[in-house]
């Protein structure tokens, strides 16, 4: 400790000047930004102001930079604000999510497009990607994995029929919490609502903690929220959106069986994503159903020694061919490795789709 007393309008005054400093340096990188879409404009008229790998390499530089005290994490979600005004001086983003309001894939949405970008809620899976296809927004968010739970089909057989492209992918730790409203007895929870994947991602906790209370399956957290609302001896289990929107209170908070659950979104659009540095590469493949089908579409991926995230089989829904599968893998089409990959699967699979490269999730 120094022996120097700390002399608090000095630092305040000192936290104003940086304060004018960092507003007069947000509001020229505003200006550079809207050069760059002028850019862009004058290249292409229809061109696209939102560069998702541009997007990520900014903040991966910002994290690589940081020297604290501030967490990098911390650090990149301000500047992921701040692009997200940046880009809305030029044209707000437009973004549908799998809805309603106050639900985890809002939170996601959220994470990765900041708080100035349009976010609209749809009804179900379909419509967020019917609703970017037909032009009416520039991308949708989707859930596709949870680490407790799995796979959520829906999303993957969406894919199947679309011609959509994956843009991108944001993972957000996933916290449950027990919420009761301000009329409920807390002592009296007979009755507990949440989404389906939420009971069974909480299901030891809610085996421990309340046996006897009946679980009431709903479409999503945020309308467990709001059911609770009205009754007294009821509790919702669902996130902090849901309990900010309802304004409900935690009785018990962090519910979730496994600490590190966490669930994967996807931004799904029409765009294809240059190359960021640290990408990924989804495909859906179908094979014939012949032995060692399954073998020969892996063994370029271990040939070529590329890190496959993830593999996912489902039912062929055309008939014609039994299965497809879901494949994530480490690197973007465009390096040679990568197509080189591709090349070989194309030749020994019947059909293969490229979902998309994408920038590996920062935030
Ligand atoms: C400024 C650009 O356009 C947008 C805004 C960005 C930013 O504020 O840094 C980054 C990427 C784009 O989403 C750019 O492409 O460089």
């Amino acid at each position: 400790m120094s022996d120097t007393p700390i002399d608090l309008d000095a630092l305040r005054s000192r936290i104003d000047d940086l304060d004018s400093q960092l507003l007069m340096l947000m509001n020229e990188r505003a200006q550079c930004a809207q050069q760059v879409a002028q850019v862009k404009t004058a290249e292409d008229a229809g061109a696209v102001f939102y560069r998702p790998e541009r997007e990520a390499q900014v903040l991966r530089r910002i994290m690589a930079l940081n020297k604290g005290p501030l967490d990098s994490e911390e650090v990149a979600r301000l500047f992921r604000e701040i692009m997200s005004a940046c880009l809305a001086l030029e044209q707000p983003i437009k973004v549908a999510y799998l809805g309603p309001e106050g639900t985890f894939t809002q939170q996601a949405t959220l994470k990765h497009f900041g708080e100035s970008a349009i976010s609209l809620p749809m009804a179900a899976i379909d419509e967020v990607f019917r609703e970017v296809e037909a032009g009416a927004v520039n991308y949708g968010v989707v859930p596709v994995e949870n680490s407790t739970e799995g796979v959520i089909n829906h999303t993957l057989d969406s894919f199947i029929d679309s011609g959509l492209r994956i843009c991108g992918e944001v993972v957000l730790r996933i916290h449950h919490h027990l919420l009761v409203g301000e009329t409920t007895r807390r002592d009296k929870v007979s009755r507990i609502y949440s989404h389906p994947q939420s009971f069974a991602q909480c299901r030891k906790w809610l085996d421990a903690h309340y046996p006897q209370a009946e679980r009431v399956p709903v479409s999503s957290n945020a309308e467990a929220a709001r059911l609770v609302k009205t009754e007294w001896h009821s509790a919702a289990i669902a996130g902090d959106m849901s309990a900010k929107l309802y304004g409900l209170t935690r009785l018990a908070e962090k519910i979730e069986d496994r600490p590190d659950n966490s669930t994967r979104f996807l931004i799904i659009g029409n765009q294809d994503v240059p190359m960021s540095g640290d990408d990924k590469t989804s495909i859906v493949v179908a094979m014939r159903n012949q032995p060692g089908a399954l073998h020969d579409l892996l063994e370029p991926f271990h040939r070529h020694q590329i890190d496959m995230t993830r593999l996912e089989t489902r039912p062929s829904r055309s008939g014609v061919w039994n299965y497809v599968f879901f494949i994530d893998f480490k690197g973007h089409h465009e390096e040679p490795r990568v197509a080189a990959v591709l090349e070989e699967v194309r030749l020994r699979a019947a059909e293969v789709k490229v979902l998309g490269s994408y920038p590996v999730g920062v935030l």
